[in-house]
């Protein structure tokens, strides 16, 4: 996404709001064209009752096409017919690059040709669109523009919807870029009041769900070799997975960069909410024992959601299910904590074998499947080894790749890029603690198997617990970023 000049980040916002004001984006119940509805509905062919917008539109995406010309060059412009026709007219007036048009339907007399204007046999042509989904219709117009001869590497468009679309075009070999992003947008409208957090959240649950299936990635490093789930980015490990919890955690680690995740292990509902609250921004996932928790209650769930939304983390219930089936459906949907309304991810002990996951699946709340973590080691000393264990946990995950979500390790057990290691046991101090905790830095663990680090005390009991945070934020993504380089 391109946020810079003319527009600087505050100025984009301000244009969006600009957009929203014009009932450019609009919230509601809306038909896409794949039948499916949508929360949100970004309807830029309305720019055209606003003059002085669409000339804003057109500064922004030529800006992309100047702010990026050493990769992009561009002999010429095809506005995607009808919507991206008047913006791209006026990218051609106002830079003098000449443009195509192409007919979606052809004539049946005169030249009968599907692209009209000055067609060069191998000239560059940059297609401009207003929103991308999957980028069908962006190649669709690619496919006639190539058929007269045009070459068609980039596409410049105002808003990726984030459903596949730069994955899906990079497969027929066009770069897609985008001013702005559904989930930028989203958020400049939660943070100027005009989107409520609820239904902000609801947005990112339908983006979610129109995300692409996983779809099998090349992937090599330097060497042309295949990379290691290592060394692939949290982003092309989204893509791997089916479980939404994980899809959603690696978007949100690469997003926010934040692999940080906080173990909150207090007991005053009041400390746990003002620690949600001052480092929400710095974490990827704010992880609870609700059972450990004085007075815990509705009141204080909602208002966990509530920071949850605002600061964009997940919750995080370590309950470590470890019972029959149906004890734990019980467990999970109902009791004193009713833990399937609010936690996005839970962990999972292994011992029962898959009744556990199967008693989970009973009591869940929510239309995705649990974001369930396995523990496969733990970080304590003493904690039993057991190779056979660890090899049945692996399985077990491998079944159940709707369900499961990731693992609880301290060391490299699997090879599968579409879990999230998760590693507790993570302190900048490595001398543990007297009841058998065993600390690491975080830059091992994430150098053995992490990709997101937990931490407890060496945040919460931090002189400043913010602070703290900003730097484990900082060491364990810096460390994640030296192992994708790899
Ligand atoms: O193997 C495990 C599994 C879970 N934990 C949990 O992580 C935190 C660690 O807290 P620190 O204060 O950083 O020690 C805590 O909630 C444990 O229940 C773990 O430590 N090891």
């Amino acid at each position: 996404m391109d946020t810079s000049s003319p527009a600087t980040i505050q100025s984009l916002d301000e244009i969006i709001l600009e957009f929203y004001a014009a009932g450019v984006i609009k919230l509601g119940q809306y038909k896409l064209k794949s039948g499916v509805m949508s929360p949100i509905y970004i309807d830029l062919r309305e720019l055209i009752g606003f003059p002085k917008l669409l000339n804003t539109a057109a500064q922004l995406l030529h800006n992309v096409i100047r702010q990026k010309s050493s990769s992009i060059s561009c002999d010429v412009l095809c506005g995607a017919p009808y919507a991206a026709v008047p913006v791209c007219t006026l990218v051609t007036v106002a830079q003098n690059i000449p443009m195509v048009m192409r007919r979606k339907e052809v004539k049946e007399y005169g030249t009968k040709k599907a692209v009209e204007g000055p067609v060069k046999d191998g000239a560059k042509c940059v297609i401009i669109d207003d929103v991308c989904t999957s980028g069908l219709s962006i190649m669709e117009t690619a496919t006639d523009l190539r058929k007269v001869g045009l070459v068609v590497e980039h596409a410049v468009i105002l808003l990726d919807r984030e459903a596949g679309g730069p994955f899906n075009l990079q497969n027929e070999g066009i770069t897609l870029h985008s001013v702005m992003t559904l989930s930028y947008v989203c958020q400049t409208l939660v943070k100027s009041g005009k989107l409520d957090p609820k239904m902000a959240k609801q947005i990112e649950q339908f983006m979610a769900s129109q995300a692409p299936d996983p779809k099998p990635q090349k992937v090599v490093n330097g060497n042309g070799l295949s990379k290691t789930w290592k060394q692939q980015s949290f982003s092309a490990r989204a893509e791997h997975t089916s479980n939404a919890v994980a899809k959603h955690l690696f978007q949100l680690m690469d997003r926010k960069k934040s692999n940080l995740i906080v173990a909150a292990d207090l007991t005053s509902t009041e400390a746990i909410l003002n620690l949600a609250d001052a480092i929400g921004p710095n974490i990827c996932a704010f992880k609870i024992h609700a059972d450990i928790i004085d007075g815990f209650s509705e009141d204080f769930v909602s208002k966990l959601k509530e920071l949850s939304q605002t600061h964009r983390f997940l919750i995080f219930e370590d309950r470590k299910f470890s019972d029959i089936g149906s004890t734990v459906a019980r467990q999970y949907g109902g009791g004193v904590f009713q833990i399937a309304h609010w936690a996005d991810m839970v962990t999972i002990q292994p011992t029962p074998g898959p009744a556990v996951i199967e008693g989970l699946k009973k009591g869940q709340r929510s239309g995705h499947g649990i974001g369930g973590a396995l523990i496969a080691e733990m970080s304590s000393k003493g904690a039993l080894p057991n190779k056979e264990n660890v090899a049945a946990t692996i399985q077990m995950a491998h079944d159940h790749p709707e369900d499961i979500m990731g693992y609880i390790c301290q060391s490299d057990i699997d090879d599968e890029p579409r879990f999230v290691r998760m590693t507790p046991g993570v302190h900048i101090s490595e001398a543990g603690d007297t009841l058998g905790q065993q600390y690491v830095l975080p830059e091992t663990v994430i150098e053995n198997c992490a990709d997101a680090v937990i931490v407890g005390r060496g945040i919460t009991e931090a002189f400043k617990p913010s602070e703290a945070a900003r730097m484990y934020q900082t060491r364990a993504f810096e460390a994640y970023l030296k192992r994708t380089s790899q």
